[in-house]
């Protein structure tokens, strides 16, 4: 099946569409499924113009996908990304003063997954955990804190725009069993990178308070990476159950990690355990592990402070291709999906969700 959907990448990566470019180098391709010889993906295009235009090559690509062997239907739609204002709810600005902590009523467990460098698959990390616990049977919300690159609406494959109707609560998105808030998704496009700390504090305490979350078993936060204002402000002001640390063996990313770890125990947030990312790499023609990153470091770290190595995954394929499809590999089945599981199980025994 992996080799099906290769093929199919390869072929997308060849379908040219008007002004230049094919409808991978593009980035038009959503929510890519292949499944039991069946394709189906969406064409989106940025503008209802463009998305004219793009019948012909939505009519040339699947012609092309017809002709892979072992690909027996293929659908393809075309969308036009509607260019929707931002919702009428003003982002940012100073936090407003609050007694209480924040925490969303009708949240159990708040855990921040964060990272000291960033690149080390932190967001990955988080998209794939809320997703096998939300397979598990638990209510998962997951807020996508990494306001200056935020990736979690591309890796669930959702480009609509959180609604505030009444212009005082935002209305999260939903996708794949899962609650999902971007404060990027947010923002009108190009405006996040100006922010400085108390826009930043202001806006996250309004994705905390102001988002109807709902009943929640668990509030996943994808963290920035570093140790900047967010971090600060969720380790003072948010009940936070816990952190968790991903990091790569690499020994830069490690020293970062270690900064990282600091933070939170500055902040007096329990260290629920590290993640080793990207450990090793398994070469699918001779089967030989090499260790692209490093060895050992994150294992050892996780020794000298004590606290769990709550999982080492992999450098794998179908986890990247997943995570840009919008369709977490720990949706589907194979060793990286039951990694996610095992690690969720793991949370839950561990009764930290
Ligand atoms: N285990 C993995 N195997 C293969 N690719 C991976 C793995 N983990 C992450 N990636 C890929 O690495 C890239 C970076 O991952 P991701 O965006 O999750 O990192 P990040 O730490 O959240 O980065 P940042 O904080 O800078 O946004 C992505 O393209 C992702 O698909």
């Amino acid at each position: 099946m992996n080799d099906v959907k290769s093929e199919v990448e390869s072929v997308l990566a060849r379908v040219k569409v008007p002004g230049g470019g094919t409808l991978l180098s593009e980035d038009l391709v959503r929510a890519l499924v292949v499944e039991a010889g069946d394709v189906r993906f969406v064409i989106e295009a940025p503008s209802a113009e463009v998305a004219r235009e793009m019948e012909p090559v939505r009519r040339a690509a699947e012609e092309a996908l017809q002709g892979i062997p072992g690909v027996t239907s293929v659908r393809v739609a075309v969308t036009a990304h509607a260019a929707a204002p931002a919702p009428s709810l003003k982002m940012g600005g100073h936090m407003k003063p609050q007694a209480e902590p924040m925490r969303p009523e009708g949240v159990k467990a708040m855990i921040a997954i964060g990272s000291g460098k960033g690149g080390v698959g932190k967001s990955t990390v988080s998209s794939n955990l809320a997703v096998a616990l939300a397979r598990a049977g638990k209510r998962v919300g997951l807020l996508d804190a990494d306001i200056h690159g935020p990736s979690q609406p591309r890796m669930f494959g959702v480009t609509k725009r959180p609604a505030s109707p009444d212009g005082k609560r935002i209305e999260p998105l939903h996708a794949h069993g899962v609650t999902l808030m971007s404060v990027g998704a947010m923002l009108p496009e190009g405006k996040a990178v100006i922010w400085r700390g108390p826009m930043l504090m202001g806006a996250l305490q309004q994705m905390l308070m102001q988002v109807n979350w709902g009943e929640l078993d668990v509030l996943l936060i994808d963290l920035p990476p570093g140790t900047g204002d967010v971090q600060l402000t969720l380790g003072q002001k948010a009940p936070l159950t816990g952190a968790i640390v991903v990091s790569t063996p690499q020994d830069v990313a490690l020293i970062d990690a270690q900064k990282a770890l600091d933070a939170f125990g500055t902040l007096k947030v329990p260290l629920l355990g590290l993640i080793e990312n990207m450990a090793v790499f398994t070469c699918p023609h001779c089967g030989k592990d090499s260790h692209i990153f490093g060895h050992g470091g994150v294992v050892a770290e996780a020794e000298r402070l004590g606290v769990p190595l709550l999982a080492q995954l992999p450098i794998d394929l179908d986890t990247r291709l997943a995570g840009d499809a919008g369709t977490p590999v720990a949706l589907g089945e194979g060793p990286m999906a039951e990694a996610y599981a095992g690690l969720a199980e793991r949370l839950i025994r561990g009764g930290i969700v």
